[in-house]
């Protein structure tokens, strides 16, 4: 009969822990504390309402029995049975970075009342305008339940954003002299890779301050997760310019309905909203490279979409086709603030491509291209009730988590479940769409567009 370590060995072998750093790894003489909840007159919580440290998520979900199979494990979110912060020392700091995404201002209502109720947590600040905020001498606002009370049916951040400002040591030592403990900071890729330098800096200072991320990406290009929070909104958002884009094309002798969409280097919001539509010709996004001359290009299929229907919907995601757009070398360096490639418009040069190219084989010909380009509209707008409730779970969640002592980790959904996740590790995932896989095959049949592979 196999022995207790000989499981243990073989488990270990089978399931790699994605091991999460605590306080008590670079602090000393942390309290140990029964959790608050056990004794919130709104909770009562029994031995299983609390997660323990063996407590895990497996990933994958779906494997090849025929295979050996290997599990990366992620410790689950929610209470502990202990914290290691008296809830009248929290100072708790909550900052948003990046661009806007629907959810952003239910994720911040949500920190603080669950601080406040669940934790019986008084001080906890909104640090203004992004990581800048930090340093930039503007007072912090006091948050409480009472000022948040709405908050979740507005859209963008009560708090402000910003890109770039990012200084290390200027942040680091204004969370230190503002005596915040607990630093909630909701940003996406180019945010947690300053959060890492953030949380490296505060471990080798020794400093008993707990760091987390709350992932925000509208274009939900951050792995691991299952998808960011304000996705779907933004999909649902999308569908209006895409059923707008239709009828204008139906509408007319050779009608082009052209979208623009949001997705800086993936292409998930034109994907979805593509699959959901059902009235889209042709997705282009960053994943894919196409080319518009010759046989198996962009005009050839829309010449016989065009022939066939009359009328043809195209939606493309900002970050497609940015090779094939003429730029100076100036445009070649753009960036914005925070580093990140600054584009040109695809939308607008693939309109003026359609119709040189119209005018050029079918001279006379009635031809219209409509383009609806909606840009900030499909993120600048309040979460829907699935995204609200995701920012919910996700806010209390990584409330759960700080309370417990973990640090350098980010909180989000795998399989459905809360997970904590190591924040170096989210911070190098990029969620790419695999044009490999099903779903990308599926855009393929629902529009029948060429696969721009040149043989
Ligand atoms: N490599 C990096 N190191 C440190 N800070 C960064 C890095 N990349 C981005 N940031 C900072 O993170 C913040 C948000 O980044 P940005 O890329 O604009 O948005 P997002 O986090 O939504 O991707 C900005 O303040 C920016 O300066
Ligand atoms: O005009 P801004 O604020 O720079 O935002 C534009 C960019 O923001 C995005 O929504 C992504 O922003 P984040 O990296 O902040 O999530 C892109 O889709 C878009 O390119
Ligand atoms: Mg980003």
């Amino acid at each position: 009969m196999a022995t207790n370590n000989q499981n243990n060995n073989q488990q270990a072998q089978l399931i790699n822990l994605q091991k999460l750093p605590h306080l008590s790894h670079h602090t000393q003489n942390l309290e140990s504390l029964p959790n608050p909840l056990q004794t919130n007159s709104f909770y009562h919580p029994n031995q299983d309402f609390y997660i323990s440290d063996s407590d895990v998520i497996l990933t994958p979900i779906a494997f090849d029995l025929s295979s050996p199979v290997s599990f990366l494990a992620y410790h689950r979110a929610g209470p502990r049975t202990r914290v290691i912060f008296q809830p009248n020392r929290v100072r708790a700091a909550i900052v948003t970075c990046g661009g806007l995404c629907p959810g952003l201002n239910t994720v911040i209502r949500e920190l603080v009342v669950g601080l406040w109720n669940m934790y019986g947590v008084r001080d906890i600040f909104g640090v203004k305008s992004g990581y800048r905020g930090f340093y930039s001498g503007e007072e912090p606002l006091r948050l409480d339940p009472k000022l948040v009370h709405n908050w979740h049916k507005r859209g963008g951040t009560a708090l402000e954003t910003s890109r770039g400002g990012f200084d290390l040591h200027r942040i680091v030592d204004a969370i230190q002299n503002r005596g915040y403990n607990q630093v909630y900071i909701i940003g996406g890729d180019g945010t947690m890779r300053g959060a890492v330098k953030i949380f490296d800096e505060i471990t080798r200072r020794k400093l008993n301050i707990g760091i987390t991320v709350l992932p925000k990406t509208v274009d939900n290009d951050v792995g691991i997760i299952d998808r960011s929070f304000g996705f779907q909104t933004a999909v649902e958002m999308a569908q209006q310019a895409i059923s707008a884009a239709h009828v204008e094309a139906e509408s007319a002798v050779n009608g082009i309905g052209l979208v623009k969409l949001m997705g800086r280097s993936t292409g998930h919001i034109a994907l979805f909203s593509t699959l959901s539509s059902r009235d889209v010709d042709c997705c282009l996004i960053p994943e894919n490279e196409f080319y518009l001359e010759g046989k198996g290009g962009l005009f050839d299929f829309l010449d016989n979409r065009l022939k066939e229907n009359s009328h043809a919907v195209l939606v493309v995601a900002e970050g497609a086709g940015q090779a094939l757009i003429p730029r100076t070398d100036a445009e070649k360096e753009e960036k914005d603030e925070s580093g990140n490639p600054v584009f040109l418009d695809v939308g607008v040069w693939l309109k003026s491509e359609l119709k040189k190219w119209w005018n050029r084989d079918h001279p006379g010909e009635l031809f219209t291209v409509k383009y609806i380009d909606p840009t900030y509209m499909i993120r600048a707008v309040t979460a829907n009730a699935t995204d609200n409730l995701y920012c919910t779970l996700l806010a209390n969640a990584a409330i759960h988590g700080m309370m417990a002592g973990y640090t350098g980790f980010v909180t989000g959904p795998i399989h459905g479940n809360y997970a904590y996740i190591p924040l170096d590790v989210v911070a190098k995932a990029k969620n790419e769409v695999d044009t490999k896989d099903h779903k990308w095959a599926w855009v393929r049949s629902v529009t029948n567009q060429p696969d721009f592979a040149r043989n």
